[in-house]
């Protein structure tokens, strides 16, 4: 128990010590109480002290559970093989926290696992994130913390590191509201680990990043020494080493991260937009489930880095879609090479683990496999020459001696533990072979020698066993103890049987134990050295994954441009937003899927989209307002422009017959419900809070889709917001492309006095008393909304039905202010108008 105090009193008390004793993990005292509560498992005790054990071989979903419940584990491992009767050497191995997980079984394969730190300085929040299951590591420096924030909600970090002093300081009231709000939701759900605040030490934290990357300054980086950010990577570099217990050995460059170089989609629109996660808060549904058709975790997990950072630089996304160009010229080649991609493992993180003592056989044998299928690769690739497709190929290397030495070092069927022996190949080393023959001969011994003890003593059922605790024996059940020889020194009295040795087996003992031994170490010799060639290349290995992860994405991207006729949209640095016949990537998808199962439902409906911000383009105006009955279909298409403006700057084809698009810096959005209420914030609230970012953050190079924006609230209320609203993006001259989806159809009056505002409706069509939704969107304003009509189909009682339709009549007779705006309207229709309409128009 001497072991296991000293672990113990190293570490934090919200971390459970899993203590290895033979075949099990053993949790002591006050841990056991704990973990046995959190695990469901028995609490035993001895001499009155509680435990619970948890079998070595089931331990991974043991750490699992733990992890979910946020809790921290640290491993004391046996750092050498069991000797009867000596006590083993034990080690702290590794602490496990949620961000800092690196076996394959504990991460998931297709999302990448950031560690976070933040630190506030005077006029920044500075930011570091590192991956270590991959060795991404980037630091950030913003004085509008509300860009990172929505960095970091892409990010989705596992866990977040911040100074032990700000961590309960930042979520109380003397705080900036809007940096409390996005801290407290940011890290909502999610592990926060305060550490002390010298460890964000700016000065310290440059050398133990310089240290971490073997460099002598950030400059290659294009970082300066003096970064606001390098307190808080240092805390990272501190943290990490911690938890490994040992320095991380896979990180090899830092980049520093800035919002103005990608498209920024705040939290709110990585949510409304449903990118990630579906309202449902599932992968399907999501448009990312949509996009992706990647055969390889490392080229799902480039998808989801595209899509939370799309590009503003045109040469970059054009190099994308070029790439995926040339797979939908080429299917037969793109399935041939998704067809080896299968074959190949995920290196990246393979990679990490044996840079950070994670060292299993099995995960040799996947570099060996993935390297056998690289050379198909290669000279598939080869058939796109002077293509920006052969550009990547260049940055698959060679690894043939490599290759060549993993597979005459390593066996076909290799083991999950170097101690289980049978990693290395025969024939790959004289010694080992030499040693495993002494193995082999020793196990034919022993039971030659099972077999003439049986004869000597006449005893059927003798046997020869053997355990970790008292080693090589001869077992003799009590009934045929009688018959036992002189020779015979007891070790061990069971219940049934008693345990003997001799002296020949004594000495025979000593030569099998130390001939195992002997070949475990040679063999575990080997496997390092097998390793070490690995980690010789893993610069060139990474290179050539990210390469390899690329193509997969390019592929899945061709083949859903084939499949579902996507188009190349043309980007440059206009203003403008032009798409032909556009499609909502999700819901046609979706369509398609009902379709199949329930005859008679009708295919997507294709709209165009026309928006400049200065208008200047023909038949383009900066703000599309868009009317229409409930239903038809409004939603749906403000959000399927900024899915395809998002597709577009990620590099990716969109749904549309033709789409040009001057890139976008900011994609906002304010529709749907949301999700804060449990935050004790009311819809009307949310509402208006993220119409507060909108309107203090679009740039005329911004997209802008609302959606009933006021509807929270009472109708003269809302609609005077949303009246304010449209005018305070229709600046002077430009301001962003914005699509405004409403009920309030007053508010088509704005298309006079404003001249970059424009009326749409989305088209239904009316039969009898009622409405068929052909969901096309039209020039023009909506005068109806048909909002019976819909709840009608939507099976409200028909007495509810007809008395609604009486109140109707009754208020549109009223002669209110809000159904002047009505009347006028209707007498636009017929030509007509009256002065004192307008003078209550003033008033708007
Ligand atoms: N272009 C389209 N083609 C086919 N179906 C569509 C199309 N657009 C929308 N739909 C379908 O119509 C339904 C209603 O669409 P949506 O929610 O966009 O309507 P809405 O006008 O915003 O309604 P409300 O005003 O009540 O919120 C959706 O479930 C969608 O599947």
């Amino acid at each position: 128990m001497q072991q296991w105090h000293e672990m113990r009193a190293k570490l934090a008390d919200d971390t459970l010590l899993m203590f290895r004793l033979g075949d099990f993990y053993e949790i002591f005292k006050q841990d056991a109480e704990w973990g046995a509560k959190l695990l469901g498992i028995t609490l035993t005790h001895r001499h009155g002290m509680p435990m619970a054990g948890i079998p070595f071989h089931a331990a991974d979903g043991y750490i699992q559970k733990l992890l979910d419940q946020g809790i921290k584990i640290a491993i004391c491992d046996q750092v050498e093989t069991p000797q009867p009767g000596k006590l083993v050497k034990r080690e702290l191995t590794r602490i496990i926290t949620p961000g800092t997980r690196l076996a394959d079984t504990q991460i998931d394969a297709q999302r990448n696992h950031f560690l976070l730190a933040l630190s506030l300085g005077k006029k920044a929040l500075n930011a570091s994130w590192l991956d270590l299951t991959t060795g991404e590591f980037f630091l950030a420096s913003e004085v509008k913390p509300e860009n990172l924030f929505a960095a970091f909600e892409s990010l989705d970090p596992r866990e977040i590191i911040v100074p032990e002093n700000a961590a309960e300081s930042w979520t109380l009231p003397h705080t900036d509201q809007r940096f409390r709000e996005l801290y407290t939701h940011i890290g909502d759900g999610r592990a926060i680990s305060p550490i002390p605040d010298y460890h964000f030490d700016e000065a310290a934290g440059a050398q133990s990043v310089m240290e971490a990357l073997g460099v002598m300054n950030l400059e290659g980086f294009g970082i300066g020494q003096d970064h606001p950010a390098l307190g808080a990577a240092g805390a990272l570099i501190h943290y990490a080493t911690e938890t490994l217990c040992a320095k991380p050995e896979n990180l090899r460059k830092i980049r520093e991260y800035s919002s103005e170089r990608t498209l920024l989609l705040d939290p709110a629109t990585l949510r409304n937009l449903e990118i990630f996660k579906s309202a449902a808060s599932t992968r399907h549904g999501s448009l990312l489930a949509a996009m992706d058709g990647c055969v390889t975790a490392p080229g799902a997990r480039l998808l989801e880095r595209w899509l939370c950072a799309p590009e503003l630089d045109l040469t970059e996304i054009t190099r994308r879609q070029n790439c995926v160009g040339e797979f939908v010229t080429a299917p037969g080649l793109a399935t041939e090479l998704q067809n080896l991609l299968k074959g190949v493992r995920d290196i990246e993180r393979i990679l990490s683990r044996l840079q950070n003592r994670m060292r299993n056989p099995r995960e040799l044998g996947g570099v060996r496999d993935t390297l056998a299928a690289l050379p198909a690769i290669a000279t598939t690739l080869l058939e796109f020459p002077d293509t920006p497709v052969a550009a990547i190929a260049e940055r698959i290397n060679d690894f043939g001696s490599l290759s060549a030495t993993l597979d005459r070092g390593l066996a076909e069927e290799l083991p999950s533990n170097i101690a289980d022996g049978g990693t290395i190949r025969d024939g790959y080393d004289e010694s080992l072979d030499h040693t495993r023959s002494l193995t082999r001969d020793s196990q034919k011994w022993l039971a030659e020698f099972e077999q003439a003890e049986q004869a000597r003593t006449g005893i059927k059922n003798l046997r020869i066993r053997y355990n970790g605790a008292f080693g090589y024996f001869i077992e003799v059940t009590k009934s045929n103890i009688a018959l036992v020889p002189e020779d015979y020194v007891r070790k061990q009295t069971m219940k049934n049987a008693e345990r003997y040795t001799t002296d020949v087996l004594k000495e025979r003992e000593r030569e099998i134990l130390h001939a195992a031994e002997k070949a475990i170490a040679r063999e575990e010799a080997l496997f390092n050295g097998l390793i070490e060639a690995i980690l010789e290349h893993a610069d060139a290995l990474k290179e050539t994954a990210a390469a390899m992860a690329e193509i997969d994405v390019f592929i899945g991207w061709s083949t859903l441009a084939r499949e579902w006729d996507y188009c190349k949209p043309k980007l440059d640095q206009s203003d403008k937003l032009l798409i032909d016949q556009g499609r909502h990537p999700v819901v046609e998808q979706m369509m398609r899927e009902q379709r199949l199962g329930l005859a008679g439902t009708h295919a997507f409906v294709p709209n165009d989209c026309r928006l400049s911000s200065s208008a200047s383009s023909e038949d383009a105006p900066q703000i599309a307002l868009i009317t229409g009955p409930n239903m038809a279909g409004k939603s749906t298409y403000i959000r399927q422009v900024a899915l395809i403006v998002l597709m577009a700057q990620s590099g990716a084809w969109v749904p549309a017959r033709s789409c040009e698009l001057g890139v976008v810096d900011r994609i906002f959005s304010r529709v749907g419900a949301s999700d804060e209420l449990a935050r004790g914030n009311s819809t009307f609230m949310v509402e208006m809070n993220e119409t507060a970012n909108i309107l203090n953050n679009a740039t005329p190079r911004s997209l802008v889709i609302l959606d009933e924006i006021g509807r929270g609230t009472s109708t003269y209320d809302g609609l005077s917001i949303a009246w304010a609203v449209i005018e305070h993006l229709h600046p002077e001259k430009t301001g962003a492309r914005t699509l405004f989806a409403t009920h309030y159809h007053e508010l088509t009056q704005l298309a006079k006095t404003l001249a970059r505002v424009e009326n749409y409706s989305v088209a239904v069509k009316e039969w009898n008393d009622d409405i068929v939704f052909v969901r096309q969107v039209i020039k023009g304003a909506a005068d109806r909304s048909y909002g019976i009509q819909v709840a009608r189909l939507a099976g409200l009682p028909t007495t509810v039905i007809d008395r609604a339709k009486t109140i109707l009549e009754r208020l549109e007779a009223d002669d209110s202010s809000h159904n002047l705006l009505r009347k006028r309207m209707k007498k636009e229709k017929s030509g007509s108008d009256t002065k004192e309409e307008d003078d209550q128009l003033a008033l708007f």
